[in-house]
């Protein structure tokens, strides 16, 4: 038997434009992602006999059974390489809350994913795993790479970047999700667009200048949820208000972020619980 305990980081967007609907029905897209330290835990146990998966969770609203990434992941390397399926337990212990934008079972899928890859001799090459794992998850190809990156296409072409920027990251999530399918079904409906300055957020992150990153922030999934779900526009004010600070939606949301300095970050979250005491708040950093 042999087993891994593995962390499986989550991710916030830094700016994010849709460029075009595709004949797919997916949206080619530019923007940039980073991953940070907020994790959920993969305890991965390798029974070292054919068999099947089986999934452990501490959250019952997240599905144990083929729904879940995980499991879609382990059928899809079996049906790849055509290695005998292995009898493998995991056990999922999530801390990254769900249709919150934060790419949390994306990063349980490419953990997972790159793992199994691991303890069958690194049978697939990096662009074997994006590509096998795309379909899956957009988002699981970045976590494959797990570094700041400039992603395009539906989210399997990524280009490393540098990212020298010292905040900390304050997320903040309301009680309800956003599901990614609704906020891209909505992006048609957007009339005038508001775009992300892609490269100013590069140029802002190799040079620690938080205040370029900030001015050059847009998110066009955050624009279109805000098309139906009326209570973004208050929460953001809400946000500004409160904190001083500009809040941003990562992906298709519901959490927002923003970069705090260090000496700052606890009074912003005391201000937030005592706000917000059933939301969900995190102090994290780039990972
Ligand atoms: C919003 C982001 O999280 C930004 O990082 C990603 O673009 C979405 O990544 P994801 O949550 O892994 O998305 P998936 O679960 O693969 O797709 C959910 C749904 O979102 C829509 N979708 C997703 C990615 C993309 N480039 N175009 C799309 O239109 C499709 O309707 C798809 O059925
Ligand atoms: N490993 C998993 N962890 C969490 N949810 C999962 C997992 N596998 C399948 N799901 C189902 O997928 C839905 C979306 O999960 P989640 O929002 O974490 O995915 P994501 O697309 O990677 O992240 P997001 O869209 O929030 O950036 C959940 O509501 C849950 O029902």
């Amino acid at each position: 038997m042999k087993s891994y305990k593995e962390k499986a980081n989550a991710k916030i967007n830094i700016g994010l434009n849709i460029l075009e609907k595709l004949e797919n029905g997916y949206h080619s897209l530019d923007m940039i992602m980073a991953p940070i330290d907020l994790s959920d835990i993969l305890e991965i146990k390798f029974n070292e006999k054919k068999g099947n998966l089986k999934i452990f969770c501490n959250k019952n609203d997240v599905p144990i059974n083929e729904n879940n990434i995980i499991y879609k992941i382990y059928n899809k390397f079996y049906e790849y390489t055509s290695l005998q399926r292995e009898d493998i337990e995991v056990k999922l212990i999530k801390r990254i809350p769900s249709e919150a934008g934060l790419g949390g079972g994306s990063s349980d899928g490419a953990t997972f994913l790159k793992v199994l890859n691991n303890y069958n001799n690194n049978i697939l090459s990096t662009n074997e795993m994006i590509n096998i794992s795309k379909d899956i998850g957009a988002d699981i190809p970045f976590f494959i790479i797990n570094k700041t990156t400039r992603v395009k296409g539906i989210g399997e072409k990524l280009e490393i970047i540098e990212n020298k920027l010292e905040s900390d990251i304050i997320l903040v999530k309301p009680s309800f999700g956003i599901s990614t399918k609704d906020a891209y079904i909505n992006y048609s409906n957007l009339k005038n667009k508001n775009n992300a300055n892609i490269e100013k957020i590069i140029k802002g992150l190799k040079e620690n200048d938080v205040n370029l990153v900030r001015d050059n922030i847009d998110n066009h999934l955050q624009q279109s949820a805000k098309l139906f779900k009326n209570e973004l526009e208050k929460f953001e004010k809400e946000l500004y208000k409160l904190t001083k600070l500009k809040f941003y939606m990562t992906g298709s949301g519901s959490c927002y972020y923003s970069f705090v300095e260090k000496k700052d970050s606890k009074k912003i979250i005391n201000l937030l619980k005592n706000k917000y005491g059933t939301y969900f708040i995190s102090l994290t950093r780039f990972y």
